[in-house]
């Protein structure tokens, strides 16, 4: 069932006319060179800027859902792992509901094992600890749609997998999540994968079809010898005809 259906959605200079339909229950990883396009086109379907298209949910256009409503359908996780208030970092999860309900703070405080931090302000924090905070405010009102910059980034190995392990319960619970992620090492764990470049949707496969193409090596400038990555080599200009 098709739950997320994008249609000419454009950032000028940024983001290509993109379409997209994401169906309930993929986990959706988005990859590409820095610049690429990646938190533009999140922000665009999250219509946190000014981005041109129409954006449904569940068959119902963000632009129109009143804002309540609009939580309901989708979150956005930021990049940033800043935050500059003094308020406790149950206090930050709560701002990811529109009502209060104290059984689901304590759920997703259980779920990223906050107890011991819940009460602290959340600037004084560890980086990762508050990447958990900022998680559990994008989680708790279980929107349809889970929008994530970067959410692996600043984490443990036993908190990445912790996080996978989160996404992959809320995909099978029939929600979809699209991450961007820089770590290809945790591709494999995505249903299929987005390659964005120059601001548009160059690729769209299952992570081991993507990882092994030629054009993924050419976008990257990264090439796999050995079991490992290194960088391509531009052609010598000596050696051209
Ligand atoms: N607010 C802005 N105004 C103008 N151009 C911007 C703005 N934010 C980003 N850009 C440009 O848009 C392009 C895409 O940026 P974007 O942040 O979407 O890339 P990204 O793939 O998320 O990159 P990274 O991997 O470095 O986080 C880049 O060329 C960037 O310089």
């Amino acid at each position: 069932m098709t739950l997320l259906s994008a249609r000419d959605l454009a950032i000028h200079n940024r983001l290509h006319p993109t379409a997209l339909d994401v169906q309930a229950g993929e986990l959706v990883a988005l990859i590409g060179p820095n610049g690429g396009g990646k938190t533009s086109l999140l922000r665009a379907l999250a219509r946190i800027e000014g981005a041109s298209g129409v954006v449904a949910v569940d068959g119902e256009d963000i632009d129109e859902a009143p804002m309540a409503r609009r939580r309901q359908l989708l979150s956005f996780l930021p990049a940033s792992r800043d935050v500059t208030w003094p308020i406790s970092a149950r206090d930050v999860i709560r701002l990811g509901l529109d009502r209060d309900d104290e059984k689901r703070i304590e759920e997703m405080v259980s779920l990223f094992e906050l107890g011991r931090l819940a009460d602290r302000p959340v600037n004084q924090l560890s980086t990762g600890e508050r990447a958990r905070v900022l998680a559990a405010r994008a989680l708790v009102g279980n929107p349809k749609l889970l929008l994530l910059d970067e959410p692996l980034s600043n984490l443990d190995p036993y908190w990445v997998l912790h996080f996978l392990e989160i996404f992959e319960a809320a995909a099978e619970a029939g929600h979809m999540v699209l991450a961007a992620l820089h770590d290809l090492s945790q591709l494999d764990r995505f249903s299929r994968a987005l390659l964005i470049a120059d601001g548009r949707i160059q690729m769209d496969e299952t992570p081991a079809k993507l990882v092994a193409s030629e054009r993924f090596e050419e976008i990257f400038r990264i090439s796999s010898a050995n079991g490992r990555w290194a960088i391509r080599k531009p052609a010598d200009p000596r050696s051209l005809p």
